[in-house]
């Protein structure tokens, strides 16, 4: 990718301080032109597969660390899994975009995101969440309670009747949510409620993700073994 980059680089520096081809010269093969925007769209879908991919890893990992988590049914850890995954997605990447990466890296992240095959009216409402999580400042331990919540609260009722399993869980996270929001931000009480109300944001994000993935797959793009696992994509 470095390599491509540099290439990439390489080549509009060239053509900046060349001179202008003589008139009967095309302005560039348009074929290579296309070439090159193509390989970007390729090579931007393959960088969203690999940190995706990546990141489900890094979730199952977290997942079996939440207390309690192995003790449940073995069909109920993987509902949770799997009924949490988008969610937490989205949420390990608006804490990814909002971290302090060095200056430049989010934009070029972004420009890459932007081209990447998703259509614009999915971007919008993306960059928005992403925002809006950049905007709370969460702490390390804010963010983890968040997706551990996230992942303990099912969204549709796929895990199995009875009570809500992790909800016991899940009530005492919110618990030390509270208190670590009482503690860290003393000057802002409604700053609790602000993080609840992103988690409402993150469900309607789902429906997008649906939308995203099933645009990828109109044009053939595949996906990891993984990501089709726990997105349920065949
Ligand atoms: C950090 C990881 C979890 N984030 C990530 O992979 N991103 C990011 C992202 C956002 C901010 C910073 C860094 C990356 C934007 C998008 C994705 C993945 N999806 S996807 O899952 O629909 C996907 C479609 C095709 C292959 S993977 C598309 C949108």
């Amino acid at each position: 990718r470095d390599r491509w980059e540099t290439r990439r680089r390489g080549q509009s520096k060239q053509t900046a301080n060349r001179s202008p081809p003589p008139p009967n010269c095309s302005r560039s093969a348009p074929d290579m032109e296309q070439g090159i925007t193509k390989i970007s769209v390729e090579e931007n879908f393959l960088l969203l597969t690999e940190m995706a991919t990546n990141q489900v890893q890094v979730l199952v990992e977290f997942t079996k660390n939440i207390p309690g988590f192995l003790s449940l049914d073995h069909e109920d850890q993987i509902a949770l899994l799997k009924g949490s995954a988008v969610e937490a997605m989205f949420l390990r990447s608006a804490q990814v975009f909002s971290s302090k990466t060095p200056a430049g890296h989010t934009e070029v992240l972004e420009d890459r995101i932007r081209k990447s095959g998703i259509s614009e009216e999915f971007i919008i409402p993306m960059f928005n969440f992403y925002k809006s999580i950049g905007g709370l400042h969460m702490n390390p331990e804010e963010q983890a309670l968040l997706t551990a919540i996230t992942i303990l609260t099912p969204g549709e009722p796929a895990v199995r009747e009875g009570p809500v399993v992790g909800g016991e869980a899940a009530g005492a996270m919110l618990d030390v949510l509270r208190k670590l929001c009482t503690l860290h931000h003393p000057h802002e009480p409604q700053y609790f409620a602000r993080l609840l109300g992103r988690l409402t944001e993150l469900r309607s994000l789902n429906h997008y993700h649906t939308e995203i993935i099933s645009s990828w797959r109109v044009s053939d793009h595949k996906f990891t073994p993984l990501l089709c696992e726990i997105w349920d994509v065949q």
